[in-house]
């Protein structure tokens, strides 16, 4: 599987949990976003993410699918990878690697490790629900920060550090003293993008910037526009 991904800028976050109306789904894989990522925290079931797959795997764009369990973990029907998140920043360590152990445990054999990409979280929204259900210390200052990305850059060599701030425009500062931290690893940035001003922001600082709540809440124009801002 090639590294094609290191070089999206901008990426698009549908969630299965989420109806699009008709055409929609064209007017996303058509909007020069470089990838779709099928993700979500809550109520996303083998089922719905299958469903969605089924609508996005015609256009040809990179697929990616994030699982939050190890029952989404979905390799077939038109996915490129999977992007595996382990949150760095919880005291619980089932999201950092216990699903990853019981999805060892119960389906090892079944596993494309050339499709699987690891991503070091840092949540920082405590009122998503990723921040919600893994139990996030989202209290860290730009240079606490700092100090998970490069633990997970230089220690843990994941390839992806994801700054995390679903459903809430995240500050700059933080994603800038992130990204001044990392040697090798990819900084992906996401939460709260609906305008091309907030994208050009964050592309600034972030390798790749993640749109999702704004496709379903602002529509394609806006979406086009966060596209344009990092292209
Ligand atoms: C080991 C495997 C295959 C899976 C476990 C993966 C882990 C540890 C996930 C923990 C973090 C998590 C739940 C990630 C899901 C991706 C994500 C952050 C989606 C965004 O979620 P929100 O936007 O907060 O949730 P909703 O959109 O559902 O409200
Ligand atoms: O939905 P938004 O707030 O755009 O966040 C995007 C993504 O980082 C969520 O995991
Ligand atoms: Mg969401």
């Amino acid at each position: 599987m090639h590294a094609n991904w290191k070089t999206w800028t901008h990426v698009t976050k549908l969630d299965p949990d989420k109806r699009l109306p008709p055409g929609a789904v064209e007017e996303i894989a058509t909007s020069g976003t470089d990838a779709l990522m099928l993700s979500g925290t809550l109520n996303v079931t083998r089922e719905n993410l299958l469903e969605l797959l089924d609508q996005v795997s015609l256009y040809g764009l990179p697929v990616v699918v994030e699982p939050a369990s190890p029952d989404c973990a979905i390799f077939d029907g038109g996915v490129d990878h999977l992007f595996v998140p382990s949150v760095l920043n919880t005291d619980d360590v089932r999201w950092i690697v216990g699903k990853h152990y019981t999805w060892l445990l119960s389906n090892g054999d079944g596993i494309k490790w050339d499709m699987v990409v690891p991503e070091a979280y840092i949540v920082l929204n405590p009122d998503s629900a990723v921040g919600r259900v893994t139990g996030a210390d989202c209290n860290l200052s730009a240079r606490e920060v700092s100090a998970f990305a490069q633990v997970a850059d230089r220690y843990f060599r994941f390839p992806i550090v994801y700054i995390e701030y679903s459903g809430r425009y995240g500050d700059p500062r933080v994603v800038q003293a992130a990204a001044g931290a990392v040697h090798d690893a990819i900084i992906y940035y996401g939460g709260g993008i609906r305008s091309a001003k907030q994208a050009a922001e964050m592309g600034r600082y972030a390798d790749t910037i993640v749109v999702g709540n704004a496709v379903y809440e602002e529509g394609i124009e806006v979406l086009r526009a966060t596209v344009r801002a990092v292209h």
